[in-house]
């Protein structure tokens, strides 16, 4: 049994506090709202995120920062990516040992085109730092707090302490994996919300299958550019965390992603959909920063750069896709011969 500390009381945090404490542990959930972190300690619920599911009676929850980042030597960061910076840094004054880093956001930060590992990098102090892991993969909490067979991957440059997280999440119905590719399945990662959006656009369009195949295959082609050229390894794209969370996150209704897409689709504004989704919907924010990279490593990404100009500059969704079927005609594998 060890202890843990999970950050973050959204979707994703509580589902894989279950997941620990379904494995004896000795699991404590911190929320920044206090009612939260009561609803969970009285009523064994978190209604706002995850309705009809009942949490493990030997699953806690506290709303006291301190009293969470002392409990244990390794701490699950749960939060959206634009609140790692905050929640790492007021870490800071209740850090006393070395701990063990987890975290499982999926993004990239605009402007600094950081990836998760790099902010934690920057913002904890190394000496309290004994690794930092990424988990990631095909998983919606809806279908893990169901206990529905579910397969992710943990990464880190520090191999024990991904083997280390392997054994500490795995069990009957959560199958963990190892790589030592943190580039690759952390760009993965981020960037599959980005195809989401634009699955999810293509949807509400009323496109159907088989464009999203090719928005599943093409996005799949430049976000594997993209990581190649950031320095990761190609095979991680066919993996878990690309291909795999690619299929998940464009075709499933669970996917908030897939959804806000699907409304801009249909003609909604993006602040009403951001609006009415109360969850995050990372892609939005990532998309800013794809583009981004994209433009510093001199990477062609079409859809992203789509996405972009639907998102940010106000091109109509149909408009978008006219342009992406326009593009210069090409052999299938020219990409690839750059990989
Ligand atoms: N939901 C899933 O199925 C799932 C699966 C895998 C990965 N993820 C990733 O996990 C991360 C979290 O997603 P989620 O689904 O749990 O989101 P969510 O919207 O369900 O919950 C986010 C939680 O973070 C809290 N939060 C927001 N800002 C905060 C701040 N500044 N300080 C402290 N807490 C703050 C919110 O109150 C909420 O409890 C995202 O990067 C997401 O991509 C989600
Ligand atoms: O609901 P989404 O779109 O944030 O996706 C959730 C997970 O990342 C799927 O693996």
């Amino acid at each position: 049994m060890e202890k843990v500390t999970v950050l973050g009381a959204g979707s994703w945090g509580t589902a894989l506090a279950m997941v620990l404490s379904n494995n004896n542990n000795d699991c404590l959930l911190w929320s920044h709202r206090e009612d939260q972190a009561q609803e969970i300690n009285d009523h064994h619920t978190n209604k706002k995120y995850l309705p009809n599911t009942s949490l493990p009676i030997n699953l806690k929850a506290t709303s006291h920062f301190e009293q969470a980042i002392q409990h244990a030597s390794i701490i699950v960061i749960a939060v959206p990516t634009k609140a790692i910076r905050e929640v790492c840094h007021d870490m800071k004054p209740f850090l006393m040992e070395k701990k063990l880093f987890v975290h499982v956001s999926k993004g990239i930060e605009p402007d600094s085109l950081k990836r998760i590992s790099e902010m934690l990098e920057e913002e904890l102090p190394a000496n309290f730092v004994d690794a930092i892991v990424v988990l990631s993969g095909p998983s919606h909490a809806e279908e893990v707090v169901l206990q529905h067979p579910t397969t992710v991957t943990v990464a880190s440059e520090k191999m024990e302490a991904a083997v280390k997280m392997q054994d500490l999440f795995m069990n009957n119905y959560f199958r963990v994996y190892t790589n030592d590719d943190v580039v690759g399945v952390e760009i993965g990662a981020a960037l599959k919300n980005v195809i989401a959006l634009a699955a999810g656009i293509v949807d509400g369009l009323g496109y159907g299958d088989n464009a999203k195949a090719a928005l599943i295959t093409r996005g799949l082609a430049e976000i594997t550019r993209l990581g190649i050229s950031l320095g990761a390894d190609a095979s991680t794209f066919s993996g878990l965390t690309g291909m795999g969370d690619l299929i998940v996150t464009c075709t499933s209704v669970h996917s908030r992603n897939w959804r806000a897409g699907n409304m801009l689709g249909k003609g909604a504004t993006l602040q009403t959909v951001l609006d009415e989704m109360g969850m995050v919907v990372e892609g939005v924010r990532t998309t800013k920063a794809a583009y981004q990279l994209a433009k510093k490593q001199q990477v062609d990404m079409p859809i992203t750069e789509a996405l972009h100009s639907v998102l940010f500059e106000g091109t109509h969704p149909k408009e978008a896709v006219d342009i992406l079927m326009h593009r210069t005609k090409k052999h299938e594998l020219d990409d690839y011969k750059s990989f």
